[in-house]
Parts: structure tokens; C-alpha cells; sequence
């Protein structure tokens, strides 16, 4: 994590030194979500990992198969931190067969942000933003009809919300419950919930409502939105405090909105962001250092500091209840947003979210299949849902091959 996160980071680490009996911490930054997992799998086979590596949710079959890591449940007592206090739908995507593997800390979910001041320029009501696929759609047009920005929407091509999307329908990604009764063999990016998604990602492009910022952007996704060339932007939970500057700075309101979905019952959304693992090979003095530290930075007085500064959850309930006696919300509802959609969520293997030890790759096929489909005109949605679809089962075929 880089940048002003990177830097809470660094002063969290201090903070905890300074409070700690002679433990030290020293925090490296390796890039990307991407770049860590691949710092950290390099570092692992050469017989030198790091005490506390950050992985993404999405490298947690691969750390798992790579038996290098020891349940963080191990390495914190229960009696050191009871983990009842932490957010269930948090615990459930890290929690398998029974055992908690790694300790949240940077949890997220996507979120759409919009700017009021756009919504209200084109009279729509800035209150009541949209809450469904068509809804992101006609929202789009009246703004850009009305001249308030040059095109409706953007999010980053990232997989991560087409998994959303999917889970929102209550549609696995993978068989055997998600990857996580059994290992994934089969993709269900053929599913009806996945062609509602591309049939509207691809109409909305169609209709020259949707700004394609590239794979993964992330960065020129808002800086689209903070500048003002679209109104609404849907990201992470994990930037609404820098978001709500760069909205002040260029001189609008910003607000936060559930991710649209179909309409419908919506089922919820899976967890997103990172967890901290430590393993197994730390002698015992390193090994109980770095579970102070984990435990140390989940708690309520961390967590609220580290909520309020990003927009990633608090991990712990008691930190949104004492946040809530405070009046945080009230005062800052556009955190309030996220806290909503994840308690409205209902467990499901789709919600609980998808296992495969080669998840990364699945990603870049969903990113480079989207890219394929909207750049030629003779390829269907079908056609191109199902070539994602065999390519991820061949993934999954050559990896657990591997690992069988
Ligand atoms: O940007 P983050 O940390 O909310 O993470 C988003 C995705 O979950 C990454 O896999």
C-alpha cells in the first residue's frame, strides 16, 4: 500500500513500537496486490518469508496450498483476541473448513460513488441515486443530456465487480460451493446472472455511457470521476476519505451508493481487500512479536483510526458501535453506505466469495475477455462468456493437476 495509505501504514507501525516491549517492525512496501502475492510466493520458495505478509483475498487458496502458513488462529490464542467481536461476513471469506487462516485488516467491498452536484445540475435528485442496472443507464443519460459531464459512468475493467455482480444474484463463480466443498473444476461464467452482467457492461458501452479506463485502472477510473468527466464511479470502499477531498478539491459533493444490481432480490457481496499471514517457520520469539502486532491492529481504537483515514471496514463490530455512539456516521454518512451493504448481506457460497489457487489468472481472462468483446463487433456475449469460461476450467485443470 502505497501513498498516504502507505504512510498510516508506516505510522500505525511506529505507534505500536513505541507502545510494544522492544518489538520491531519493519514495514516494505512490494507494489501492487499482484506484485505482493508475487514478492511474497519468491520469498517463500527461496526459504525467507516475510513475518507478516499482506495477501490479497484472492491469493488465499495459493497461500493455503503452499503450507508455508500457520492459521492466524494459532499464532492469537482466543483468549488473546476473541474473534467473535469481528465482522462475520469478514470471517467467513477467511474462515475454512473451521479454521481462520489469516487476520483481516483491510477489508472492503465495491461501492458506486456519484457527484451530487452533477445529479443536481441535471435534475436528478442527488438523495435518491440509482440502485439498478437500468437505473445506472437512464441516471447516465440525463447527465450526459444535460451536459454535466461527457460520459455517465466509469469503473475499472477488474473482475473483481463482475464477482460481485455475480455473487449480488446469488451465482457462484465455481462449482463444489465456490471452490470451497471441494476443490473448483467448473466456471459459471456462462450462468444467466453472468450474461445480465456483460449484456449490460456491453450496452452501457454501447451506448457510450460507460468510460473504459483500462484493465485494472484504477487510478484513471477516479481521476475520470474526480475530474469530472463522468458522475458516478464505482471503486472500493477503501478510498472514501481520500475521495470526499478529491471530490472538495474539484469542487463538487460527493456521495456513496450501493452497487447497482439487476433489480430484484439482492443476495449481497463478497469481501474484498487483503489479510495479514504469518508463517509457520518464525521462531517462537518472532512468531508471538508479530501476533501482538496483528492483534494490536485490530483493535476497536486502531481499526476506527484506520476506518475513518481510508474507508475499509472496521474489522471489529465494537468499533462501528462506538463509532455510531459518536455520531461518525451522521456526520460522514458516505462511510455509512458500505457498513449497510455488508450487513444486509445473506450467507451463501456465492456470498462467502470464490476459492481457486489460480485466481489471478481467472481475473485477467474475465479483464481480457471484457476487452475482446467490446472491441469486436462480431463477438457475441455468449461467444465470448464462453471462452472466459474455458479458459478459467483450463486454468483450474492445470493448477489442481499441480497441486493433486
Ligand atoms: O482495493 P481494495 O483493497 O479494496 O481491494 C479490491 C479487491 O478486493 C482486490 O482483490
Amino acid at each position: 500500500m502505497g501513498g498516504d495509505i502507505g504512510k498510516l501504514i508506516d505510522s500505525l507501525a511506529s505507534e505500536f513500537e513505541q507502545q510494544a516491549d522492544g518489538i520491531r517492525v519493519e514495514a516494505t512496501q512490494k507494489g501492487s496486490y499482484r506484485e505482493t502475492l508475487n514478492a511474497t510466493t519468491s520469498a517463500v520458495q527461496a526459504g525467507n518469508p516475510p513475518a507478516i505478509a499482506q495477501i490479497f483475498e484472492i491469493g488465499t487458496q495459493l497461500a493455503i496450498d503452499s503450507g508455508v502458513f500457520a492459521p492466524v488462529e494459532d499464532i492469537i490464542p482466543e483468549d488473546r483476541v476473541n474473534f467473535d467481536n469481528y465482522l462475520d461476513s469478514v470471517l467467513n471469506y477467511y474462515r475454512i473448513d473451521g479454521t481462520l487462516h489469516s487476520m483481516p485488516f483491510n477489508s472492503s467491498n465495491a461501492i458506486f460513488y456519484y457527484n451530487k452536484d452533477a445529479f443536481e445540475s441535471a435534475g436528478l435528485d442527488p438523495e435518491a441515486p440509482p440502485t439498478t442496472f437500468q437505473g445506472v443507464l437512464d441516471a447516465s443519460t440525463e447527465l450526459t443530456d444535460a451536459g454535466a459531464v461527457d460520459t455517465g459512468t466509469t469503473w475499472p475493467n477488474h473482475s473483481w465487480f463482475v464477482e460481485q455482480w455475480l455473487a449480488e444474484q446469488n451465482q457462484t463463480l465455481v462449482n463444489n460451493e465456490n471452490g470451497r466443498a471441494g476443490r473448483a473444476t467448473e466456471a459459471h461464467f456462462e450462468s444467466e446472472a453472468s450474461k445480465t452482467v456483460f449484456d449490460w457492461w456491453a450496452n452501457l458501452h454501447g451506448e457510450g455511457q460507460y468510460l473504459n479506463p483500462g484493465i485494472e485502472a484504477w487510478s484513471e477510473a477516479q481521476q475520470a470521476f474526480l475530474t469530472q468527466k463522468t458522475g458516478l464511479l464505482g471503486y472500493s470502499t477503501s478510498s472514501i476519505a481520500p475521495m470526499t477531498e478529491g471530490a472538495r478539491n474539484n469542487g463538487f459533493e460527493l456521495g456513496t451508493m450501493r452497487l447497482p444490481t439487476p433489480g430484484g432480490q439482492r443476495q449481497g457481496v463478497v469481501i474484498g481487500g487483503a489479510s495479514l499471514w504469518t508463517p509457520k517457520s518464525l521462531d517462537s520469539a518472532k512468531q508471538d512479536a508479530a501476533g501482538e502486532f496483528l492483534a494490536w491492529l485490530t483493535e476497536p481504537a486502531q481499526q476506527k483510526r484506520w476506518h475513518t483515514n481510508t474507508g475499509y471496514f472496521p474489522v471489529r463490530e465494537e468499533a462501528i458501535t462506538q463509532l455510531e455512539d459518536e455520531g461518525f456516521y451522521d456526520e460522514n454518512p458516505n462511510f455509512r453506505t458500505a457498513i449497510d451493504q455488508l450487513r444486509e448481506t445473506e450467507d451463501s457460497p456465492a456470498t462467502r466469495g470464490a476459492l481457486m489457487g489460480t485466481f489471478t489468472k481467472a481475473r485477467t481472462i474475465v479483464e481480457e475477455g471484457y476487452v475482446s468483446m467490446i472491441q469486436n463487433d462480431d463477438r457475441s456475449v455468449d461467444d465470448v462468456l464462453g471462452d472466459i469460461d474455458a479458459q478459467v476450467e483450463d486454468a483450474l485443470a492445470g493448477y489442481n493437476q499441480k497441486v493433486n
